[in-house]
């Protein structure tokens, strides 16, 4: 089995095959059951396991708990990161997942984090339209609704000097039902740096690390970290909502660390031409570009003479659409524009979050919502519910629990994972309140019951429409 094809929802077998047969809730810690009905367990990411609990307190809230995993031995739980986790709890924001409660577990240590559940993800759903060939793609509606509220949400974070660093569709939640439905939840912001002390190298886990959207200057190795690189990856994630696919989909080269990503700035170069000192004068100081120059030139007949990104999202929007005609890039000119304006070269040039919220193409018709399933009273589509993986015979006062191993997703194929990308976060001044919100200790000397095998089916397949040649 190619392990770059492994989600790492599965913990690998010898046989490449997923554990079906460990209790899936066997790695949540006891100490949470005093506070919380755990109903089942809804994924695995690269540092922790996430389950869907209800809250004991009435009227009882569905919460999203991630348990961290624990560490090797010797490694605690730093001040520092409790104190960006305190920082994290000050975030208010419509568009930001809420961090409800930190429970931190002294003996062990080992740390559990309470945030808002939300049914969906981006990934998810860009899945399932891939998957069921719904033809067309999303809706424009819901395309301009998901991408404002993520651009409202991370305009905030730079407002308060907050960096995500490792936005993908993963990390795009959406909330299912209630008044909140079709809202945008960005999450994972922060925790990513946080845990990955303990952690054995990514590769170790046969975890593949997406870079599909990491920003040009940090492939050519800037060392600082912008906003400008958020902004980077929602222009990818935009360009992934009309396509189906990853618009830069290059394989990460695993070591050394710092090595030089030329496939995947290849991928760049091929549908936005190469970058010039001219347009971007910090290029020429970038190590990778410095030390590579003469190989990239030297491809240079490869890459276009100027931008083909138009041009290559209505090819990959028509292919995912199957008609030839997708709806959501009818209004070509103000969306290619804000595209290439969230994806240009020069991250000083690059447009901000805040600006962008201001672009023509959010306030041509049909104008975007708070709810992006619903448009004119009408849902438009009834995305599947996650796959949750519940014990036999657990209760749930609200709502019914999942029955076990069920989900309303196709059965699932191997596919390029959901990947994650190794994040820090928090940028050095922000402008958020005091923190006031204490964190609940537990200090019975219960330890994690061991880990188990994450059983989450794995995901389908990532068709490949057919693409253009030159693009491959
Ligand atoms: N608040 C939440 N509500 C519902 N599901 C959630 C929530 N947070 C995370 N999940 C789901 O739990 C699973 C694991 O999430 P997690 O954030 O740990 O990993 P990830 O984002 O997929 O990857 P990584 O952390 O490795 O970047 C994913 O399916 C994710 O969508």
């Amino acid at each position: 089995m190619n392990t770059q094809n492994r989600s790492k929802y599965l913990v690998p077998q010898n046989d490449g095959a997923p554990s079906t047969s460990q209790d899936p809730l066997a790695a949540v810690p006891a100490y949470l059951s005093e506070r919380y009905t755990v109903l089942d367990r809804v994924g695995e990411g690269t540092y922790g396991v996430v389950f869907r609990v209800l809250t004991k307190d009435q009227p009882p809230r569905m919460l999203a708990i991630k348990t961290f995993k624990p560490g090797k031995e010797g490694d605690g739980i730093s001040p520092t990161a409790i104190r960006e986790i305190m920082l994290l709890r000050e975030l208010r924001h419509d568009n930001i997942v809420h961090l409800e409660a930190v429970h931190l577990h002294r003996p062990d240590p080992s740390l559990s984090l309470a945030f808002d559940y939300a049914e969906h993800d981006l990934y998810e759903m860009l899945r399932f339209h891939r998957e069921r060939g719904m033809g067309p793609v999303l809706e424009t509606y819901t395309v301009k609704s998901l991408m404002w509220q993520l651009l409202d949400g991370l305009q905030y974070l730079h407002a308060n000097w907050i960096m995500h660093r490792d936005l993908k569709p993963s990390n795009i939640l959406v909330v299912g039902e209630g008044e909140e439905q079709g809202r945008v939840k960005i999450g994972d912001f922060g925790l990513a740096r946080i845990y990955a002390c303990p952690l054995r190298p990514l590769s170790d886990n046969g975890v593949v690390v997406t870079i599909w959207y990491r920003a040009p200057e940090l492939l050519l190795g800037a060392r600082h970290y912008t906003p400008a690189a958020d902004v980077w990856a929602a222009g990818c994630i935009l360009a992934e909502m009309l396509a189906l696919r990853p618009l830069f989909q290059g394989n990460e080269r695993k070591s050394p660390a710092s090595a030089f990503q030329a496939e995947q700035c290849n991928k760049i170069f091929r549908v936005l031409g190469l970058p010039t000192v001219s347009s971007w004068p910090a290029l020429e100081h970038l190590p990778h570009w410095r030390d590579n120059t003469e190989n990239i030139r030297a491809q240079k007949l490869e890459y276009p003479p100027k931008s083909r990104l138009a041009e290559v999202i209505a090819e990959y929007s028509a292919l995912a659409a199957g008609s030839g005609a997708n709806p959501a890039v009818q209004q070509r000119g103000a969306l290619t524009d804000l595209l290439s304006r969230m994806l240009a070269y020069n991250p000083e040039d690059r447009i901000s979050a805040a600006d962008a919220l201001e672009h023509l193409y959010f306030k041509e018709e049909p104008q975007p919502g708070k709810n992006a399933f619903m448009h004119n009273g009408r849902l438009l589509v009834q995305y599947p519910r996650r796959c949750k993986i519940g014990p036999a015979g657990a209760t749930a006062s609200m709502p019914p629990r999942a029955p076990l191993n069920t989900c309303d997703a196709p059965q699932a194929r191997l596919a390029p994972s959901r990947n994650a990308t190794p994040a820090g976060v928090l940028g050095a001044e922000r402008k958020l309140t005091p923190v006031s919100a204490a964190v609940t200790t537990h200090t019975t000397p219960q330890g994690l019951p061991p880990g188990s095998a994450s059983t989450r089916p794995r995901p389908p397949s990532n068709k490949r429409p057919h693409l253009d040649p030159w693009l491959r």
